[in-house]
């Protein structure tokens, strides 16, 4: 199967100093991967530079079956084209209902000429039912956001992305701040959404991970120094050095 997002040879640097340096990194349109690596691996500039925050000094970063080149888009385009970014923190309306909520990210998914005008019409009703059982939340439609659990406003953020209906999801540290009964149903969520989704996922917890049993992506001075199943990761040595035996 051929790439969804395709990253060759990537570099960047701050002030002289290399953050990222000759990446590179492919992903499949219905994929999930980890993404891990020790603090200032680069990871965050890495997911920068896919959504078009930060230009890279060199390298391409080619997008779909046309192989569109991201790095001539700006942010709007980039998220128009179909990659969603979930933050660590979430950033949910807590005054609003869930269904609220997600009735404002389809809102903002529009043509923003069409914003202003823009009802809530029965078809629009029935995509925020889909999307609040698709993230787990469909008991919850009526509550408040500021009333859920840290891991259901998770959700619910997972869910105001999926309105956007993105093609990738860069998910950042999903797991932090979660109870275990909530990480097993996010590790389900995200594993489910890789069956239709590229899911690229960047997190700390490496029971976590081990969870998520798919490919993953370590990260080290700014290039990817293991890849495969955790397994084989974790065996490598250059990872247990930089990484695991910290
Ligand atoms: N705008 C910037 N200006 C200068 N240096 C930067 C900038 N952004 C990142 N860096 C540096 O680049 C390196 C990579 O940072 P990055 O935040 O991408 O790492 P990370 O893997 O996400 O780390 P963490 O796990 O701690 O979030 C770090 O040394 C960081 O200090």
């Amino acid at each position: 199967m051929s790439a969804l997002l395709e990253v060759s040879g990537v570099s960047v640097s701050f002030d002289g100093f290399r953050a990222i340096d000759n990446l590179s990194f492919s992903i499949g349109p219905a994929e999930l991967r980890a993404v891990i690596g020790p603090n200032g691996a680069g990871k965050t500039t890495f997911m920068d530079i896919i959504t078009g925050k930060t230009r890279p000094d060199a390298g391409e970063v080619l997008w779909g079956e046309y192989s569109r080149s991201l790095l001539k888009m700006n942010e709007a385009q980039i998220a128009r084209a179909g990659i969603g970014r979930k933050f660590q923190r979430p950033t949910v309306f807590e005054d609003q209902s869930v269904a609220d909520n997600l009735t404002m990210a389809l809102r903002a998914n529009r043509n923003p000429f069409s914003v202003l005008g823009w009802r809530a019409s029965p078809s629009s009703d029935q995509r925020v039912t889909e999307l609040a059982a698709e993230v787990g939340l469909a008991e919850q439609v009526n509550r408040k956001a500021g009333e859920l659990s840290h891991g259901q406003k998770q959700w619910l953020e997972i869910g105001m992305l999926l309105a956007q209906e993105p093609r990738l999801l860069l998910v950042d540290e999903p797991a932090a701040g979660m109870t275990l009964a909530e990480r097993e149903q996010t590790t389900t969520l995200l594993r489910r959404l890789a069956e239709t989704h590229a899911v690229v996922v960047v997190e700390h917890d490496m029971d976590f991970v081990r969870r998520l049993n798919c490919k993953v992506t370590v990260l080290h001075q700014g290039s990817v120094l293991a890849e495969g199943s955790l397994d084989h990761v974790t065996r490598n040595p250059q990872v247990i050095e930089v990484y695991l035996g910290r």
